[in-house]
């Protein structure tokens, strides 16, 4: 009975502990119920938002798909709106283009008549004057004194002071020793442009060795002269012409000593001669002479335009000084674009040689014969110009080799400017005096219809300034 007590017992705390595992099982599985209802219940909110985000996905995508298959009719249509529209600016745009072009061409015509009348009004011959600033080197004594003035008030006279007189020289124009390079060039940049417009012009820089011609024909690199600032000048004009005009610009350059051509450009300086061209026109030619054609200001530069060739011998005046003339010929040929027609232009710088009095030199023999061939072409340009400047009918060309080379530049309806060199000390008045009574000589001429008939100024006699032919200066 103690058994069946026992197994009584146990199987009451089985019992208890069967109804305690029931109850926690029937607590376990009502919270997993609630969990699984609340898991349930969220995925139901969710599938019920997912339809209208399905369906505007759906929208997005059909659109998508349209558009895409119409980008390619709307790419091609806005290239073609905008292929209307810039070819209608190009128009608009050529329109203006035309308009301006038009004003342009009117604008360069009416510069080039007031140029023109300029010119006119200046004279197409003008002699110009450059005192020589006094170097260092130059005073060869001490305390030399400076016989040249200038007037501030007046450019186009200076004096000279001489055997305690002044003598006034009136020229055209007159520059002061400090006058710069650039203000020389200014002077005279007008003539250098009408040789585009198919003139002849010439420049001459005369005056007795050492008086600085070489420095304003050439100049130095830092400092250049009128050839380099005018073909600088020259391809500055083309350029700004270039929609109308087209240009082609060669260079020739000779020397002329004892009445020889030799050609500077050619590497043995070969000798040239003067023959009437076989053309027929009547012009004259030089056989064999080397002409370079230069297609910019950077170009020219690599060609040796200098006068480094030319011949020099010592005198007793210069021990480098300059004994002929060096031309340097530029020639340039235009084609109006528009029309076809032609020009062709000359520009011709020369750096004459020095043009002291042979006896001063000290010269002998073949000296002397060279000295007489420089003074002797040095005369006739002087009476080549003073005839033209007097309208006469006869020019005396065929004079010397210089004038004939450059008939044609010199000739009616061409440009001249004589650029006469002075030092302004003491020592070298003589050589001054005759060089200004060169330079009055011809610019006494008197210009203008009314004066064609007008007598020529006698020419008269200085007793320092006997020349090799009858000419002789004024006192
Ligand atoms: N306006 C100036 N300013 C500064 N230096 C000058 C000026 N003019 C001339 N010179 C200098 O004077 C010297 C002589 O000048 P340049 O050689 O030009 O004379 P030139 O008349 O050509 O002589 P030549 O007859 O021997 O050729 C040179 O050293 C030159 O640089």
């Amino acid at each position: 009975s103690t058994l069946r007590e026992e197994l009584l017992k146990e199987i009451g705390h089985l019992e208890e502990r069967k109804e305690e595992a029931v109850k926690a099982a029937a607590n376990c599985s009502a919270e997993h119920f609630q969990n699984l209802f609340l898991f349930l219940e969220g995925l139901q909110k969710r599938l019920t938002a997912l339809p209208p985000t399905l369906r505007s996905m759906k929208t997005d995508y059909a659109s998508l798909r349209s558009q895409v298959r119409n980008f390619s009719d709307f790419y091609g249509a806005a290239i073609n709106d905008a292929k209307r529209q810039i070819s209608a600016a190009i128009n608009e745009m050529s329109e203006a283009n035309k308009d301006l072009l038009e004003k342009y061409r009117k604008e360069v015509a009416l510069r080039r008549k007031y140029h023109e009348q300029l010119v006119e009004l200046k004279g197409n011959i003008r002699v110009l004057c450059r005192v020589k600033p006094v170097l260092k080197e130059d005073q060869h004594e001490e305390g030399q004194s400076v016989v040249v003035t200038t007037d501030p008030n007046n450019e186009s006279s200076l004096s000279v002071m001489s055997k305690g007189k002044d003598r006034i020289f009136e020229l055209d124009k007159v520059f002061h020793p400090q006058a710069t390079q650039e203000e020389v060039f200014q002077e005279i940049e007008p003539l250098v442009t009408s040789c585009i417009d198919g003139y002849h012009v010439c420049i001459f820089a005369y005056g007795q060795t050492g008086s600085g011609k070489t420095y304003t024909m050439e100049g130095s690199v830092e400092n250049p002269g009128i050839n380099q600032r005018a073909l600088k000048q020259l391809f500055n004009v083309i350029e700004e012409r270039k929609d109308m005009w087209t240009y082609t610009v060669t260079v020739s350059s000779v020397e002329i000593y004892n009445e020889v051509l030799r050609d500077l450009l050619s590497k043995d300086g070969e000798k040239l001669d003067i023959k009437i061209n076989p053309d027929g026109t009547g012009q004259l030619h030089v056989p064999g002479l080397r002409v370079i054609e230069v297609k910019s200001f950077q170009h020219i530069k690599k060609v040796d335009i200098s006068r480094r060739n030319r011949i020099t011998f010592g005198t007793q005046m210069n021990q480098h000084s300059s004994r002929s003339h060096a031309l340097l010929c530029i020639t340039v040929e235009g084609t109006d674009l528009a029309s076809g027609s032609k020009t062709t232009g000359k520009l011709n710088l020369v750096d004459l040689a020095g043009s002291e009095r042979v006896w001063k030199s000290g010269a002998e023999g073949e000296r002397l014969k060279e000295a007489q061939n420089i003074n002797r072409s040095l005369l006739s340009l002087g009476d080549v110009i003073q005839a033209l400047r007097a309208r006469q009918t006869h020019i005396p060309f065929r004079n010397s080799r210089l004038t004939y080379l450059l008939q044609d530049s010199l000739g009616k309806g061409s440009k001249t400017v004589m650029v006469v060199q002075v030092s302004a000390l003491e020592s070298n008045v003589g050589e001054t005096l005759c060089s200004l009574k060169f330079a009055q000589r011809v610019c006494k001429v008197e210009l203008g219809p009314e004066d064609m008939n007008a007598p020529i100024p006698k020419v008269c006699v200085a007793p320092q300034c006997h020349s090799l032919t009858e000419v002789r200066c004024v006192e």
